[in-house]
């Protein structure tokens, strides 16, 4: 029987990468949906992906993350395309407005952090969230709470009885517990949202586990590395891409200290790839799955504790719960045409 795999953020990038890669593994025996918000985009995706693989099952599906009415209508539509789904991905995400702190670069380029500089981004990077049209916080909402609400209402295709289902979460190791609060968990008030909503997926993935695994559903979380794709040169908007591609040959000496470095697509889609290859029931729950490429260019996948504890992870869950009732509440006093509050105050 073929396989159903949902990707989101499917379009470019470690998305489209780890697209290319299931379908190399097993052309014929999956049906892969990409989940896109700009249609164009992800049709563009799926002819480049027809083209390698002609006779692939490539369906789309229009979805953006940041709108919760958005998710739920695409998940009615999965429901009525499919009646299972064996694994999930949810790897679309934003980093919007980057400040890269060009002083603190240079600090820690001298300072014996320089290694995990370079592999975490910490104390180097910051940036300015927005809000989305429902009210809520824009990186907290893309990265994190559409892909939660994506996985409660898919729940019935998701949990069958004898048969196991994974999810897999693109975090990053710039996730770091001190950008998380869990009296702002949307990071309104903070300069980090990025790194707060893959704090809060790594903890998110913890409590699915807690919750869904002996309904036959796991979660995992994988950081991909140090990528060049779209959202990594936005990191320095004003730098050609041309010019980043200058930085290769620095780039392939960093990775010789890390190798995190993993540069490509391909190579970072890694982790995401070895995972679904993977029995869900032989995985940690708190581990994150790092991509890692050596000096030498070889691709492997390692395992490292997470910074996580089951007490904030069960938190945070009920937290979410309370914020998709609420968000529940004010979209249906909308509809109704009563007047509906601004979510700013969830
Ligand atoms: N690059 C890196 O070094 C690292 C990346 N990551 C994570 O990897 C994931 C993939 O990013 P990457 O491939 O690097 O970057 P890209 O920008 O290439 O890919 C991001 C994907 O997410 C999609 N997306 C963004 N916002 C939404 C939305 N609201 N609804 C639906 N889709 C959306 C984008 O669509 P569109 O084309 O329409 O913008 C795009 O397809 C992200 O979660 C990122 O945080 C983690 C660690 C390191
Ligand atoms: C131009 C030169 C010579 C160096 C580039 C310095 C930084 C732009 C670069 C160093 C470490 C990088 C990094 C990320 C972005 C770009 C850097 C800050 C990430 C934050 C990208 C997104 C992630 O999720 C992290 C895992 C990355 C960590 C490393």
């Amino acid at each position: 029987m073929s396989k159903v795999v949902l990707v989101t953020g499917a379009n470019s990038g470690i998305g489209l990468a780890l697209c290319e890669r299931l379908l190399s593994h097993d052309a014929e025996g999956l049906q892969l949906c990409l989940a896109c918000r700009n249609m164009q985009r992800a049709q563009a995706a799926r002819s480049a992906l027809l083209a390698s693989h002609p006779r692939a099952q490539v369906a789309l599906l229009q979805m953006d993350t940041s709108s919760i009415s958005s998710v739920i209508a695409a998940a009615q539509e999965v429901k009525l395309r499919y009646n299972r789904l064996d694994c999930l991905y949810l790897n679309a995400g934003i980093m919007p407005n980057p400040q890269f702190d060009i002083r603190a670069f240079f600090r820690g380029l001298f300072s014996s952090r320089v290694v995990s500089m370079f592999a975490t981004a910490e104390g180097i990077l910051t940036q300015k969230d927005g809000l989305t049209a429902d009210g809520l916080q824009e990186v907290f909402t893309t990265n994190l709470f559409g892909h939660f609400v994506l996985v409660r209402e898919l729940e019935p295709l998701l949990c069958h009885a004898g048969l196991t289902s994974q999810l897999i979460w693109t975090s990053s190791s710039n996730a770091h517990r001190s950008a998380f609060s869990m009296g702002d968990i949307q990071h309104r008030r903070g300069t980090q949202p990025y790194s707060s909503s893959k704090y809060a997926s790594d903890l998110l993935s913890l409590a699915l586990n807690t919750h869904y695994n002996k309904r036959g559903l796991y979660s995992s979380v994988i950081c991909p590395g140090f990528v060049m794709t779209s959202l990594t040169y936005g990191i320095l908007p004003s730098f050609p891409t041309f010019l980043w591609t200058l930085f290769m040959p620095i780039f392939w000496l960093i990775r010789i200290l890390t190798n995190t470095f993993t540069l490509t697509p391909y190579n970072g889609a890694e982790a995401l790839f070895w995972l679904f290859k993977q029995k869900p029931e032989s995985l940690d729950p708190q581990a994150k799955y790092h991509s890692l490429t050596s000096g030498l260019g070889r691709n492997y996948t390692q395992a490292r504790r997470m910074d996580v504890d089951l007490h904030t992870s069960q938190d945070l869950f009920e937290k979410l719960l309370q914020l998709e009732t609420e968000v529940d509440r004010v979209c249906s006093s909308a509809a109704d045409g009563r007047t509906a509050y601004s979510t700013t105050c969830l």
